[in-house]
This record gives structure tokens, C-alpha cells and sequence, in this order.
């Protein structure tokens, strides 16, 4: 999956990408870091083709029907349980199949008769997370999956996006945290100002920036840049 030369300017005369080159890999969960406000979601966007993606600069993208996109707000019906609200999203693909409230992902057992509405911020998020990760598609993208999880939440989460790759899944991923991108299996791509400033492995990272911790290593390279 590779774009090459993107340029986008915002209505207000931003340039946000200015011949942006990335190259994600296919059997990595890929995460997109940098500043707030670098581009990082609005480039999910391109991706997933919420906005429309020009083909000449985006290839080896699936289209849009297999893709699931984890956006950052939560679109699901407040009055519907948990459980009714897993069996909507997988009717989407399969409108035939009936599930038993035994068949729900365990991280949702508990939950299972919760409205979507009652539950808390971060128990939504796991609730939209665990969801998409069961459709079949062959792209993920997640937009902050770790935000409002609480530390043991956003380790299982980052933990199941893992997994998708382990499946023969394609992972982008978006994030401002580093405690569970904790191995080489990790692509980090850093985006800031128009560009893909770093691509690598963690280990590239800390290498490339003469440290071991990513935190700093995230600062240096953001100084670095400005
Ligand atoms: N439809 C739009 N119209 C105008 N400006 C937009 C639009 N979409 C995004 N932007 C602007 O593009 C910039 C990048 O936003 P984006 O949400 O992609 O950044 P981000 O890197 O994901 O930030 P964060 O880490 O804070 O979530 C921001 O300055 C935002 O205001």
C-alpha cells in the first residue's frame, strides 16, 4: 500500500500535504504518529475513501467495501444493547447468520445487555473496536483506538489489532501513546508538516534518534522536523 507525491490543500489555503510519500506494510500494524493536527486523520479518510482518494497517488489500497474504518466518534444507536448492537454490524455481512448472545467476543461478555448509550466513553470505544475486528475485510484502519482506555483496555485493545495481522490483515492505525507498540512488528510512520518524516520499526527509531525510549525519541524527531 504506497502513496506517492499527495498533495491536498485545505479550504483554507493549508497546504496539509505537500508530495507526501508512505509506504505501509502489509503484514505490520502500520501507526501513524505525529503533532496534533499533522494530517493523520484526514489521511485515514483518503484512505478509507471518505474523501475521495485519487488513484494515481494511492495504490495498492482495497476499495472502500474492504475496508473497516474505526472512526473517533461513535455512530451506534444509544438504545440498542451491546449485544444487539454486535449482531447489527455483522449483518452487515452476513444477514443471514444468527448469533447467540455466547457467540460475543469475550472482552464483551459483560456487557452483552448494556444500551451502547449507558455504557462509558471508553467501554464504547472497545465495544466499536472489538465490533469492526470482526467483520472481514482486508483493511483496518483505527483512528486512536487507544484513547479514553484505561491502561489494562488499551493493552488489549493494541493487543487484538496485533492479531488482525497475525490473521493475514492489513492494520493502519493512528496513536499518541507508545506503551503497547512494544516490538518490531510495529511500522511507525511520523508525519508532520506535509510529509512522512521517519518510516521504520521501533527499534529504527531509538536507533535513528540515539535513545531508548520512544517518548524522546518521538521529541527529537518532532524538533528535528521544526
Ligand atoms: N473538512 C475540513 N475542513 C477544514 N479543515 C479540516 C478539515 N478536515 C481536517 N481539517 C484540518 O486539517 C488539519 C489536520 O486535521 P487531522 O484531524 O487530520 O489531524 P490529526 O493529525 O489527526 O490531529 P490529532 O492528533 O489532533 O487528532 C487540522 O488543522 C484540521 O483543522
Amino acid at each position: 500500500m504506497q502513496i506517492t507525491h499527495f498533495d491536498f490543500t485545505l479550504p483554507d489555503e493549508r497546504k496539509l500535504y505537500d508530495d507526501l510519500n508512505a509506504n505501509f506494510a502489509d503484514h505490520k500494524v502500520n501507526v501513524l504518529l505525529g503533532p496534533n493536527g499533522a494530517g493523520k486523520t484526514t489521511l485515514l479518510d483518503f484512505i478509507s475513501t471518505v474523501a475521495p482518494r485519487p488513484a494515481q497517488c494511492f495504490t495498492g489500497f482495497p476499495t472502500f467495501k474492504r475496508i473497516a474504518y474505526q472512526l473517533q466518534g461513535v455512530p451506534f444507536l444509544p438504545e440498542a444493547t451491546v449485544y444487539q448492537t454486535f449482531k447489527l454490524v455483522m449483518a452487515i455481512e452476513n444477514p443471514k447468520k444468527r448469533f447467540a448472545v455466547d457467540e460475543l467476543p469475550t472482552e464483551l461478555a459483560a456487557l452483552a445487555n448494556t444500551q451502547f448509550g449507558k455504557l462509558s466513553g471508553g467501554q464504547k470505544r472497545l465495544v466499536i473496536i472489538e465490533t469492526i475486528s470482526h467483520l472481514n475485510r482486508d483493511l483496518y484502519l483505527f483512528d486512536e483506538p487507544e484513547s479514553g482506555l484505561d491502561p489494562q483496555m488499551a493493552r488489549q485493545v493494541v493487543a487484538k489489532i496485533h492479531q488482525l495481522t497475525k490473521r493475514g490483515k492489513k492494520v493502519i492505525m493512528t496513536a499518541h501513546q507508545f506503551q503497547n507498540i512494544n516490538s518490531d512488528d510495529y511500522q511507525l510512520h511520523f508525519l508532520e508538516k506535509g510529509k512522512i518524516r521517519f518510516t521504520g520499526t521501533p527499534t529504527d527509531f531509538l536507533k535513528a534518534q540515539q535513545t531508548d525510549d520512544l517518548v524522546e525519541a518521538y521529541i527529537k524527531q518532532a524538533k528535528f522536523v521544526s
